[in-house]
């Protein structure tokens, strides 16, 4: 169906309330609109749908819950009774509409004769993934847009195991939505009769205190300063209660939290974009830390499955952490701790995806640990997990990307906002009641290991036109790519849509066991590697680039060629 008959069709089924066909005529006239507003329909992504709020097809709205939960609980009918009355634990964070999208997503499920429970108000994606294995249910869902801008919400999907659904659930449902050829098939149950029915029950408290628990039992050591002071924005999303209540129960007395940013604010006013990878979303937080005297500064996404940090430095200024050095610095802290206690297992190993950097494979290595990759997306970082937790004969100790994700524990199978600060403060602590800060225990790392340097460029195409532009990007870049930087021969390069890796010393091509994905990896001879690949989440293409050297300035000067290289090829697509 093209976007101007999916447009009338909105207006004129009665299915469609007042207030969404009034907005509907307003842009009536704005041909461009209309086609960005249904020109497709939403899909699952790297993280489940994700999309501006507003009435039309490629928007999120309860229409487009609603079919999309129809779609689930169709998939769970077809699965048996026992699923059914499994049910659904479902979660929401403080995002325009996100309670009403919630309560929407309840009824379908109990219009559908599927039990919902669901939280009684906001809280953390991850708290959901620990619902959905301690309740026993078949599925969860979160009304999140994580860090996306205020316009924007957002649908994800977890399966039985509590992680987000793959890509063969996520088709199954897909088909089962465009089964759904008029809205008004979808069942929908009134509030008053699915509780009455028992299909709706609301949970909160007693998942949040079991929860609690099982984090504080993830701590590894009680040998560590606590008088650090430490100040922590939750960006008016989930993490306030939390966060805060785990580093108290853990004995943190000195934490201040900034007031601005404390409670939900679904327009984010004093942020913009929620976003903690960006350090901009620092920015109250950083001048609390120096009124207060900080050490460390934490900030959680909304939805707290991630957390960002920075670090006082030398001079008083507050310094980032990435991604990748975080994870470096907290599998450093956790293998370390757990060595010296005895706690860390022959078997153990930890999990990241193809983007995200070596170094914490590096560190793995020394302590006896395995490392396995994944696609990106915190879905496949768990897939693993679950797959491995199956096979049986091995220990999951850590899963992260180096978008700030992170997770320890077999509890949550997500990353984890809550568990990731708590253990970052306990690091933190330790490593201060030894006189260094996270820094210098970073520095020690870069002087063991090599010095690995490494740069996120994302590109932001928004719109159909924005789209397109990607898509050419990829296929042009598919084709024509620099073989030689500065002196630095391509050796290998690995095409995930293809399925392919092309060795280029011996001219040999072998399949890739990962599933398709558009990503594009080239490995050089001296170590450096960058990757592309369209973001899931974000109308972004995204250039990851990895260089180690023996300094910090020849990694830096490796990572200034390949940028400009690999950005005059992507520019030269218009
Ligand atoms: O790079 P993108 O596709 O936008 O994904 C960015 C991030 O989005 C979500 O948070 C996923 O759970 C992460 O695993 C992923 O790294």
């Amino acid at each position: 169906m093209d976007y101007k008959k999916r447009y009338e069709e909105w207006l004129s089924n009665e299915y469609f309330g007042e207030e969404t066909k009034k907005e509907l005529m307003a842009i009536r006239d704005d041909e461009e609109e209309i086609k960005d507003r249904f020109y497709r329909c939403l899909e699952f992504g790297t993280a489940g749908l994700r999309g501006k709020i507003g009435a039309g097809t490629n928007r999120m709205n309860k229409y487009i819950i609603a079919q999309a939960t129809q779609g689930l609980a169709d998939y769970i009918v077809e699965k048996g009774r026992e699923y059914m009355e499994r049910g659904v634990a479902i979660a929401y964070d403080s995002r325009h509409f996100s309670r009403e999208f919630a309560k929407q997503a309840a009824l379908v499920l109990a219009g559908n004769g599927i039990k919902a429970y669901l939280f009684e108000d906001l809280r953390p994606t991850p708290e959901l993934s620990f619902a959905v294995r301690r309740l026993h249910t078949a599925a969860g869902i979160v009304i999140t847009a994580s860090h996306n801008p205020k316009e924007y919400n957002g649908y994800k999907v977890y399966w039985e195991e509590g992680s987000q659904i793959l890509s063969d659930i996520a088709s199954a449902i897909e088909k089962n939505i465009e089964k759904i050829k008029d809205f008004s098939a979808i069942k929908t149950a009134e509030e008053q009769t699915a509780v009455h029915q028992g299909l709706l029950r609301m949970i909160g408290k007693e998942i949040d205190d079991e929860y609690m628990e099982k984090v504080k039992g993830l701590a590894l050591r009680d040998d560590i300063d606590k008088n650090i002071k430490i100040v922590y924005t939750p960006l008016n999303g989930t993490g306030n209660i939390p966060v805060r209540r785990v580093l108290k129960e853990r004995g943190f007395t000195q934490v201040t939290v900034v007031p601005e940013q404390e409670n939900p604010d679904p327009d984010f006013t004093t942020v913009g974009y929620p976003n903690p990878e960006d350090t901009k979303a620092f920015a109250y937080a950083e001048r609390l830390g120096k009124a207060v005297g900080a050490e460390m500064l934490l900030a959680t996404d909304p939805d707290c499955d991630r957390v960002a940090c920075m670090v006082k430095g030398r001079d008083g200024d507050f310094i980032p952490l990435n991604g990748n050095q975080t994870g470096a610095l907290l599998i450093e802290y956790m293998l370390s701790s757990m060595k010296e206690k005895g706690m860390l297992p022959e078997n153990g190993y930890i999990v990241k995806s193809i983007v995200t950097g070596d170094l914490g494979k590096a560190i793995a290595r020394s302590y006896g640990v395995e490392t396995y990759e994944t696609l990106t997306g915190f879905k496949n970082i768990c897939g693993k997990v679950n797959e491995l937790e199956r096979e049986g004969g091995c220990q999951f100790i850590f899963g992260y990307e180096e978008s700030i994700g992170y997770v320890a524990g077999s509890f949550v199978r997500d990353k984890d906002g809550v568990i990731s600060s708590m253990l970052l403060c306990e690091a933190a602590a330790y490593y201060r009641s030894q006189g260094k800060t996270l820094l210098d225990v970073l520095d020690e790392i870069y002087r063991v290991h090599g010095y690995y340097a490494e740069k996120l460029i994302s590109l932001t195409l928004e719109g159909i036109e924005g789209q397109k532009r990607i898509e050419r990007m990829m296929r042009e870049y598919r084709k024509n790519y620099p073989v030689e930087i500065q002196g630095r021969k391509l050796i290998r390069y690995l095409d995930y849509e293809r399925g392919i890796a092309f060795d280029l010393m011996d001219q040999k091509e072998d399949a890739l066991d990962t599933p398709v994905s558009d990503v594009l990896k080239y490995l050089f001879d001296d170590g450096s590697w960058y990757a592309v690949r369209p973001s899931g989440t974000e109308p972004k293409i995204k250039i990851y680039i990895y260089s180690k050297a023996a300094t910090k300035d020849e990694a830096w000067e490796k990572i200034e060629d390949f940028e400009k290289m690999i950005m005059a090829q992507l520019e030269k697509v218009d």
